[in-house]
């Protein structure tokens, strides 16, 4: 038996958690989500996005989306960007540790669309021009793995 999840559905809910540091970058990862979202046929009305100080506080909102039985998927969009400390390093870890345990935890698909990057550049580049866009990425993945789970359920 081989399990694959199709990439359109219209009867999926997302939730959206968006850092707002860096919001230059992570609106462009929104943009991107949404199209692709929206491309795929899940309906606007489907669609929630929530707005956080920070990557670091991404964990916690996407946590309580997906313990609130509202969400099909969390989609989690940020940009790190590295700086002269090493508050880059923690804040990635925890980030991305955060992000993980909670897809394990819940068994809601959370998708890790944050960014961790050398220099704006680089960011931008993955938010929508040479290097794609990971928000759009992010949005693909999370209907394949809603879909994939309900066929193996
Ligand atoms: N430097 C970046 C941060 N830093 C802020 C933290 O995420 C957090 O909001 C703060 O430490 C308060 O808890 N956040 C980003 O999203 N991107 C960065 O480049
Ligand atoms: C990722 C960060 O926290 C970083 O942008 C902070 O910059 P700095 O290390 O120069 O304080």
């Amino acid at each position: 038996m081989i399990y694959e999840g199709k990439l359109v559905n219209t009867d999926i809910r997302v939730g959206v958690v968006c850092a707002r540091f860096n919001e230059l970058v992570v609106s462009r990862l929104l943009s991107g989500a949404m199209d692709g979202l929206k491309r795929h046929e899940i309906p606007e009305e489907n669609i929630d996005v929530a707005w956080c100080p920070g990557a670091f506080e991404i964990p916690l909102i996407a946590k309580k989306m997906a313990l609130s039985g509202r969400y099909d998927t969390v989609i989690c969009l940020g940009a790190v960007i590295r700086g002269a400390t090493s508050h880059y390093d923690y804040v990635c870890a925890e980030v991305s540790k955060g992000i993980a345990a909670i897809g394990l935890e819940t068994g809601v698909p959370v998708m890790f669309g944050v960014l961790t990057t050398d220099s704006i550049e680089q960011a931008l580049e993955r938010a929508g021009s040479k290097g794609g866009n990971k928000g759009y990425d992010c949005a693909l993945g999370a209907i394949e793995m809603v879909n994939l789970i309900r066929r193996i359920e």
